[in-house]
């Protein structure tokens, strides 16, 4: 667990903190995205919490044990650092990188290169890569061993800095799909910097919300889109965009609401719903059906039958909020 107590990073010669008297608490395996406007004090939060920058005032606590008691290596034996412009030395084959800091702890070699292939298999890179330079390897695969190497000691939180920004599109989206599944295979905290309101909404458990070094909302994404608490908020998420809405919530939780009894229409569809779809996805193929809805069906079981009122009712009910995923 991480805690932080009224966090703030003064510049020298700045009136204005970065960030200001800050104080969250996050749960261990949680997906944290730190969401708001370039200056807002992100990199500085992240560069205190592994002591890059030293606190002008305020404390964290990393498993109850306040960090500034602990010796730096320490702490960064237990943090991996990603950011966007990947930090890969250039001078080093992509096998030295991802090894650098199993090397700073004294890894025995065979250790190292064992760690080395299973990440490299990890985050989908060919284990021929190991031998490559950092220039002879994509922007997109660079970010990947930028990633490797931020697991490679095995550290139980994350800090990511906008890793994927400087990706197109699709390799955005798929490096996100496996950073996913890394999260869930592995249960990182992360705490993850991004422009990207889409990628945030994506991948949060929760958002903070941040704006002149303060936290103005830190909440679920579908809480933020559903009930920002302040008009800053719903400006930076788009919250007025019911779509949005939609794309958080599962056609598994739309069929559980109590409001409505699922049909159990055993009619087959020529394209059934998944539970696990979303309902932007969904509301796109009720468009096209009608009335009669469509079956939800998985692993060859009709689970119910999904219409638009449904979503409607979804969309009326507060209580739904908050439980996303
Ligand atoms: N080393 C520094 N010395 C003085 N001021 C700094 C320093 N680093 C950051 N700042 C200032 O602190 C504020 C917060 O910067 P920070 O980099 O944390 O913002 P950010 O939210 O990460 O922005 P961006 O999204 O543009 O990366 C800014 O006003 C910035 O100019």
């Amino acid at each position: 667990m991480l805690v932080a107590d009224e966090l703030t990073k003064l510049f020298p010669g700045e009136s204005q903190p970065a960030v200001d008297a800050v104080s969250f608490t996050v749960e261990p395996g949680e997906f944290i995205v730190l969401l708001g406007p370039s200056g807002c004090g992100k990199t500085t939060l992240l560069k205190m919490i592994n002591r890059l920058y030293e606190p002008t005032s305020g404390r964290f606590f990393i498993e109850g044990v306040d960090a500034h008691d602990m010796p730096v290596t320490e702490l960064r034996r237990r943090i991996g650092y990603a950011i966007q412009q990947t930090g890969l030395f250039p001078h080093l084959r992509i096998a030295q990188n991802i090894a650098v800091v199993p090397r700073l702890l004294g890894w025995p070699r065979e250790r190292i290169e064992a760690r080395i292939d299973e990440l490299l298999d990890l985050v989908g890179l060919p284990r021929e890569f190991r031998q490559r330079y950092p220039r002879q390897l994509s922007g997109g695969q660079q970010q990947r061993v930028g990633l490797a190497r931020a697991l490679a000691a095995d550290p139980a939180m994350m800090l990511m800095d906008e890793p994927f920004g400087a990706l197109d599109a699709i390799t955005r989206t798929r490096l996100q799909d496996e950073l996913m599944a890394i999260q869930r295979k592995l249960h990182k905290t992360i705490l993850f910097v991004t422009h990207d309101i889409e990628e945030a909404l994506r991948l949060a458990d929760r958002v903070m919300v941040m704006k002149d070094g303060r936290i103005v909302q830190f909440a679920t994404p579908l809480m933020l889109l559903a009930q920002p608490e302040d008009p800053f908020v719903a400006e930076l998420t788009g919250a007025s965009d019911l779509l949005r809405q939609l794309s958080l919530i599962t056609v598994e939780r739309a069929l559980a609401h109590p409001g409505l009894q699922p049909s159990t229409d055993e009619t087959a569809d020529l394209t059934p719903l998944h539970p696990q779809d979303d309902l932007r996805l969904a509301l796109t193929r009720l468009l096209s059906v009608g009335d009669e809805g469509l079956v939800v069906v998985e692993d060859g079981r009709t689970c119910g039958r999904l219409t638009l009122s449904h979503l409607q009712a979804v969309l009326r009910d507060p209580a739904l909020l908050g439980a996303q995923r």
